[in-house]
Parts: C-alpha cells; sequence; structure tokens
C-alpha cells in the first residue's frame, strides 16, 4: 500500500473545530484528508462519513447530485454527537476523474443516464477502490464505525478492509429536481438503498 500519514492540524468549520489528516498516495500522486472530531482511537464505534470527491457538488453548489448536502449533513450529525470521522477520498466523479464526469454530464444533457454515460465513455459504472480506507483507519486506530451511507458498497469496502461496520445510517438529504432522475439511477442500477 503506497499510501503515507503526513500531517495533523487543526481545521476550524461553522460545526466545530476538527482536525485534519493528510494521507498522500505515492503511486497515483492523489492527496486524500481524514476529518476527525472527539477522541475516536477509543475502540468505541464511531460515527463515520466515507465521501467521495465531487468538485461540483461539494465546492461548487452544484445541484445534478446530492454530493454537497451529503458532505453537509455528515459534518453536522458528527458535530451534534461531538465525535466522528469523514475520510474525504479524491476519488472524483466515481473514480473517472473530473473532465471525464463533465464528459459524462454533456452525454447525460443529451439523454443517457449516470451508467450509461459512464459506460459510453469506457468506464465501468463505479471505479473506486477503496482500500485506502485500511492505512487511514489503522492510523487513527479505528476499528469500528456506524457508517453514514446509502450505498451497500462502502459497507462492504469497510468490512473488507478490516473495519467492523455495526450499524448503516441513511443519509437522504439535498434532493431536487435536476438530480431527481440521477438518485432514481443510483437506486435502481447502483444498488443504493433509499
Ligand atoms: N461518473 C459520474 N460520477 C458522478 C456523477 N454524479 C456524481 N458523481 C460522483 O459520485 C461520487 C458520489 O460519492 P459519494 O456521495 O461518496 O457516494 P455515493 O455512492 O453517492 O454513496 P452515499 O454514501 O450513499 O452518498 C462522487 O465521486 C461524485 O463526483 C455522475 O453523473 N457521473
Ligand atoms: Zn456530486
Amino acid at each position: 500500500m503506497s499510501v503515507k500519514f503526513v500531517e495533523s492540524s487543526q481545521l476550524p468549520t461553522p460545526w466545530g473545530v476538527f482536525d485534519i489528516h493528510g494521507f498522500e498516495d505515492a503511486e497515483s500522486g492523489k492527496e486524500h484528508v481524514v476529518l476527525t472530531l472527539g477522541d475516536v482511537s477509543d475502540g468505541q464505534p464511531v460515527l463515520a462519513r466515507v465521501h467521495s470527491e465531487c468538485l461540483t457538488g461539494d465546492a461548487l453548489f452544484s445541484m445534478r447530485c446530492d454530493c454537497g448536502a451529503q458532505l453537509q449533513a455528515a459534518l453536522e450529525k458528527i458535530a451534534e454527537e461531538g465525535r466522528g470521522v469523514l475520510f474525504y477520498l479524491r476519488q472524483e466523479g466515481r473514480g473517472i476523474g473530473l473532465m471525464n464526469k463533465i464528459r459524462a454530464y454533456k452525454l447525460q444533457d443529451e439523454g443517457a443516464d449516470t451508467v450509461e454515460a459512464n459506460e459510453k465513455l469506457g468506464f465501468g459504472a463505479d471505479m473506486r477502490d477503496y482500500s485506502l480506507l485500511k492505512v487511514m483507519c489503522e492510523h487513527l486506530n479505528i476499528g469500528k464505525v456506524r457508517l453514514m451511507t446509502n450505498n451497500p458498497r462502502k459497507v462492504k469496502a469497510l468490512t473488507d478492509q478490516g473495519v467492523d461496520v455495526v450499524e448503516r445510517l441513511p443519509l437522504q438529504t439535498g434532493q431536487n429536481p435536476h438530480n431527481a432522475k440521477y438518485l432514481a439511477t443510483k437506486s435502481g442500477k447502483l444498488g443504493h438503498l433509499f
């Protein structure tokens, strides 16, 4: 595994002062971050969110997806409990990258759904790799989580990395007329539980 911890610091947010932990993947050159609040290394199950990068949704307020709303809701829930972890993984566009996601959006503008668009571009529907979570969880001494997600693949991914998912908590927010088809395809073709 080519992922290595780099450094930690404080990160004040509107929801509280988190700690940010930087990790670098020498093989891909990607830089990932983990936010924690409170003591997550005490062995008790940790409220957790595994979030894949969506520049358009997380930073640019896009309503094509539900990513930004989910990110904010997850941080709010962690702050409410005073303890938790957000893994922010730089696997933009379900692993195909930002430029290819824009190509996929163009195909969606022309009628394709999110899965068909990926396939037309020669990609699988979901190209994400969660193996880096192992290094992150070991570094932070997190062995048990209560995972906020609608995506059963993330539950399996963490379990495969040796992390016990003691509970799955639905994270449904951010629905709007622009992402209705996107969310329907998630549940119809990608196995999300709504
Ligand atoms: N290829 C592609 N990726 C998209 C599209 N819309 C959003 N994404 C990406 O989908 C990913 C969504 O990540 P998450 O919110 O962590 O995961 P999820 O599979 O939706 O599962 P949840 O935990 O239930 O939210 C991000 O990497 C987005 O950039 C799209 O139309 N095409
Ligand atoms: Zn998004």
